[in-house]
């Protein structure tokens, strides 16, 4: 029998993305036992599971090693990826933001260096607005950038603000709306419609009954 395979987050959204498709009566019980494994069946046979990193879920999505995957908006801007952004799935909601020491102007830097663990989704922000800046890439712990001179300002993800706010930073500009995208595979929506299009549509209605945005293909 042929299955439809799955990648999701590990970490933050994982929970939340098993909940989800638990919803739709596609149970993982063995995801439960919170082992070091990274492969899952699910209790019908009929789903395949894999836990990836979250920037990665795009990159296995695209490639067709998954025909279905779950992945924060901000990392699918980033890797660029090539995918079907089917459902806007309503949970992970954080926003980009641009942060920095609380008063300044970002027109007061000729040459504005920016932290980030996002340099594209910072190129392409800042381009659109015809403002030089040069990127610094960094893998996380990025409001600290600034704090010890390592660049002007940040561009990260700003959820509740407890962190910005103990570190004495503030977002100067608020950039775009982030959560979490239901994503497939081109070849597959076409090749294995008749398996992924109902899921996708139970997905949309269980989304939509919580009053959540959705996406057409
Ligand atoms: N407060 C938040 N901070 C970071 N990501 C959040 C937050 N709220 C929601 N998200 C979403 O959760 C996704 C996964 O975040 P998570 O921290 O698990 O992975 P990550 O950022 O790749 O972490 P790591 O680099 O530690 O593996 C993010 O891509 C984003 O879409
Ligand atoms: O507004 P808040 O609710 O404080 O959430 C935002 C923080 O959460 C994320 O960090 P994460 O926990 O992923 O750690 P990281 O430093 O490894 O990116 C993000 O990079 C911010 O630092």
């Amino acid at each position: 029998m042929e299955t439809i395979k799955i990648a999701l987050a590990k970490g933050r959204l994982a929970d939340l993305s098993i909940a989800l498709f638990e919803e739709v009566g596609i149970i993982f019980s063995s995801y439960y036992e919170k082992s070091r494994k990274l492969t899952f069946i699910s209790d019908d046979n009929k789903y395949e599971l894999i836990l990836v990193k979250a920037t990665d879920v795009g990159t296995y999505v695209a490639n067709g090693a998954v025909d279905l995957g779950v992945a924060g908006k901000d990392t699918l801007l980033e890797s660029g990826v090539d995918v079907f952004e089917v459902v806007d799935l309503g949970f992970g909601r954080c926003r980009f933001a641009v942060a920095g020491e609380p008063g300044i102007k970002l027109n007061q830097f000729q040459h504005l260096t920016v932290g980030t663990k996002y340099p594209k989704v910072t190129n392409d922000y800042f381009l659109d607005k015809g403002k030089q800046i040069e990127t610094i890439k960094l893998n996380g712990s990025v409001e600290l950038a600034p704090l010890v001179g390592l660049s002007d300002v940040v561009v990260d993800i700003v959820e509740t603000g407890t962190t910005l706010k103990e570190n004495n930073l503030e977002v100067i500009e608020s950039m775009m709306e982030i959560s979490a995208r239901l994503v497939v595979n081109k070849a597959s929506f076409k090749t294995k419609g008749r398996k992924i299009r109902p899921v996708i549509d139970q997905i949309k209605s269980v989304v939509d009954a919580k009053g959540s945005v959705t996406h057409e293909a």
